[in-house]
Order: structure tokens, then sequence, then C-alpha cells
């Protein structure tokens, strides 16, 4: 068998295209969304994925604010930044740029976000209403998961997920979405402490890898036919991208997200969702705003 690859690349482009249609229509009521980021630091992978960002925003029409302090910032500069983006109102969302320097309290840090402006959809408030069933922005990653399995017809109502990681950004967070009603998916959550992973992976209809650990699933571990998502990225030594997917999976699956051009696309037209969503429900339209109501 060979997996029908899940090309993050396309989703995202055609989602991007319904979005720069969504920011006409708000700018033609007068609407401007911005996307602000602050970047703390000058590590290159990072610079790299903010300037992806703002090419993203260029490419749908949304304005772009960026912010950027040295890798020697005190919390209380970084935490001034924070305080100007949520009083700016040509910010309609942003994110604070992970991981930041060490001697940062990032906690501390995004929770000072304004729940309104959250583009990461992983402040404390907006995770905890996504525990309560309450409309809120959702995680890019794993939203961009379910919308990449949505577009090739995976299904996931009674599907058995096993998610591999319990990092917040996905492991912790993406269970809470596949449980929904909407979704329907039964979750098992697997992490370094899971005493048979391979035992699990075998049982799943749908495995998510996102443990940051190269290659950790190998093609014995997947049910013939099921479908795998690669989401961890690693490096080796020339800077290349691993996943947590060997490469060999491809001939077992039946469906598998590349790595890269799977998940990390689909994070960026999320990113970019959750924007032009935050901007309408401030303008008073779109869907959450009437979810609000
Ligand atoms: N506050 C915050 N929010 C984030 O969403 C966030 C963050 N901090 N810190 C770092 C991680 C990482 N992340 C990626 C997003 C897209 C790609 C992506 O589009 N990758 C391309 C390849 C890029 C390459 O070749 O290096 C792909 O998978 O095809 C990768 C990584 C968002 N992050």
């Amino acid at each position: 068998m060979t997996a029908q690859i899940l090309d993050g690349r396309a989703t995202a482009a055609a989602i991007k295209s319904e979005l720069a249609t969504r920011v006409q229509a708000l700018k033609g009521r007068g609407v401007a969304p911005g996307l602000g980021t602050l970047l703390v630091g000058d590590d290159p992978g990072s610079q790299k994925y903010v300037a992806g960002k703002h090419r993203d925003c260029a490419e749908i029409g949304i304005a772009s604010l960026q912010r950027e302090l040295p890798a020697t910032a005190t919390q209380e500069q970084v935490e001034a930044v924070v305080r100007e983006l949520n009083e700016d109102s040509a910010c309609t969302g942003y994110i604070v740029q992970l991981p930041l320097p060490r001697h940062i309290d990032e906690n501390r840090v995004l929770e000072l976000i304004d729940p309104a402006k959250d583009a990461d959809g992983l402040h404390p408030t907006n995770l905890g209403r996504l525990v309560l069933n309450e409309p809120a922005p959702l995680p890019c990653t794993p939203n961009g998961c379910i919308r990449l399995l949505r577009q090739f017809g995976v299904e996931l109502n009674g599907a058995h997920v096993v998610v591999v990681g319990r990092g917040v950004t996905i492991g912790r967070s993406l269970p809470l979405l596949l449980t929904r009603k909407s979704e329907n998916a039964t979750v098992t959550q697997c992490h370094t402490g899971t005493r048979d992973l391979a035992g699990q992976l075998r049982q799943a209809d749908i495995v998510v890898a996102a443990a940051g650990s190269p290659h950790l699933i190998k093609p014995v571990d997947v049910r013939p036919g099921a479908a795998v998502l690669d989401v961890g990225v690693s490096r080796d030594e020339r800077g290349k991208i691993v996943g947590d997917v060997h490469p060999g999976v491809a001939d077992v699956a039946g469906w598998l997200s590349p790595n890269p051009g799977g998940v990390g696309p689909m994070t960026r037209a999320m990113l970019l969702f959750n924007v032009v969503a935050a901007a309408e429900a401030a303008a008073g339209t779109g869907a959450a705003a009437s979810a609000a109501r």
C-alpha cells in the first residue's frame, strides 16, 4: 500500500484564498485585520517562522505589526510590548513567538495577552473555554490537524486516535478538540511514561505523532490503512527537517502527512483564520460573534 498524501500546502492555499475574500469584505466595512508578532532574541529558526507569518499576511491582505526585542530583554520589557499590543487597535490578533529566552517567565507573559487578541488560541482563558465548550479561538496546530484530516475524508466520528506527546501546543490541546461532539473521536494520549507505546499505536485508526522524537513511529507500529499525521519537527546535523514518522510508514499507512508540507502550512493558515475571525468578532460580524450572542 502507498499512503495517500495529506497535502498541507494545497489545503492551506485553499483556506488562504477563502480568508482573502473575508478580509476584502472586512475592509469594505472599514475594518482592517492586523497580525502582531513579538519575537524576542535572534534564533534563526524563530526568525524564519515569524517572517513566514508576515509573508502569509501580505498574501491575503492582512497588515503586519512586527515587534522585536533583543535576547537580553527583561521580563518588564517583554510585558510592556504585550501591553502595547493589547492597546493597539491596529492589532486585531497577535502571537508571542515561543520559546522565549530562558530568563523570561513564559506563562506570565502568555497570561497577559488579551484573550480576545489571542491568535494562537493558547491563552488559559481560551483553553478553559474550549474545555467548557464555549466559543474561543482554537489552538492552531490541533485545528490544522483536524482540517487536514477532514479535507481528505478521513473519518473522525468514532475513530480511535492515538496522540503521542503532551506539549501544550499539540499533545495536551488536540484531545480537547477531537473529543468534542462535532468530532466525536476516542483519544488515547501517549507520552514518555506510556508502558507499551507500540501496542497502543497498533490500535489506532489515526496516529498523531507530536513527540519531537526523530522517526519514533516505525512501519511495524502502524495498522495497515491507518492515517498518520507527522507533527514533530527535529533537525539533522545539516539542518534538514526530520519528522517523528519513519519514511517507511508510507508503505503501510492509508494516509500520511508529509513533513515538511503537511501540518506546518496548516498551522500558519489557522493562525490567519484566528486573526480574521477575531477581526470579524470585534466588528460584530462573523460566526464567532453570532455564536456568542
Ligand atoms: N507563539 C507561537 N505560535 C506558534 O504557532 C509557534 C511558535 N510560537 N513557536 C514555534 C512553533 C513552530 N511553528 C511552525 C509553524 C509552521 C511551520 C511550517 O510551515 N513549516 C514548513 C516548513 C518550514 C521549513 O522548511 O523550515 C512545513 O512544514 O512545510 C513550522 C513551524 C509554529 N510555532
